[in-house]
């Protein structure tokens, strides 16, 4: 019998990184959620129990806080690309770094008539989520940026028909839903040199208003919309995916009360839900 060490890695998950940048009277924030996983040749500290090329999971978190504070945040994805540097120079052994960011988004409360919002004061936004994931090895980096929970409903423009039945088949066809996911979106650079603020902005507008325009035949069709729109707007996406679970919203029965009900009262189902995962990516990647 011959038992091996497969693939491996290791890190820190989810250390909460709050910096505030307080140069100024005017506060901002950055709220994150951290993680880090080191990979490469660690097989010493399992078969062997020689934990001498370990970079220890707690200081992979104090670089994370620490990076906070020496090389800021302007965007998750710059402060991940910083600190998937530092945690492969720290250590020897691993072969590759990966890094994942979320943030958290405040707003300013705003006070009064100023429309500025206040100073040090903030409320945080509710909804969707930005992310980021950099995959550093020691000869190349890759970023995926991304958002997820972004909660939408289109209350009709959308259909379901035509579809394959079997013998299991019950639903019936519609062509008048409401279609309404939590997606999430992930979309890989082909390099990094990208203005990581404004491109999210306009990636996640693009998403919205292809969402909210295009008649949708399927959730299927719906991503493939989106997809194409994002990657016609940005030239530096080589690839996006989608994770978008169907909200089912089932028409509920009001006849028995003699009731009628054209499309105006639904009952929102949480579970089950389909899941309609698909990645549209450029021919020559
Ligand atoms: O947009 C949809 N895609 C499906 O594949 C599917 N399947 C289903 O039951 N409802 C839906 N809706």
């Amino acid at each position: 019998m011959s038992i091996r060490l497969g693939a491996n890695r290791y890190g820190k998950s989810e250390s909460r990184v709050v910096r505030i940048v307080r140069d100024t009277a005017r506060h901002e924030i950055h709220d994150l959620n951290v993680s880090s996983w080191l990979r490469g040749d660690f097989e010493d500290a399992h078969v062997a129990g020689d934990q001498s090329a370990v970079l220890p999971t707690d200081s992979q978190k104090n670089t994370a806080f620490a990076y906070a504070k020496e090389h800021g945040v302007s965007s998750i994805e710059d402060y991940a690309l910083a600190l998937g540097r530092r945690l492969l120079e720290a250590s020897p052994a691993a072969t590759g770094a990966l890094t994942r960011v979320e943030e958290y988004a405040w707003d300013r409360i705003s006070v009064g008539d100023d429309a500025r919002g206040h100073d040090h004061a903030f409320v945080r936004r509710g909804g969707d989520v930005r992310t980021t994931e950099v995959d550093r090895s020691r000869d190349s980096v890759q970023v995926v940026s991304g958002l997820t929970d972004l909660i939408v409903l289109k209350s009709t423009g959308s259909q379901f028909q035509g579809f394959l039945k079997d013998d299991y088949t019950t639903l019936p066809e519609t062509d008048d839903r409401i279609l309404a996911t939590a997606l999430t979106a992930t979309w890989r650079w082909s390099g990094v040199d990208v203005d990581w603020n404004s491109t999210y902005a306009e990636v996640r507008a693009t998403l919205l208003e292809t969402f909210a325009t295009t008649y949708s035949r399927a959730l299927q069709e719906t991503l493939w919309a989106m997809g194409r729109a994002v990657l016609e707007s940005q030239p530096g996406i080589a690839e996006i995916s989608f994770s978008a679970p169907n909200k089912h919203h089932l028409l509920v029965d009001l006849s028995p009360f003699g009731v009628a009900n054209d499309g105006e009262v639904f009952i929102a189902a949480d579970r089950p839900y389909g899941l309609i995962e698909a990645t549209v990516t450029r021919d020559d990647e």
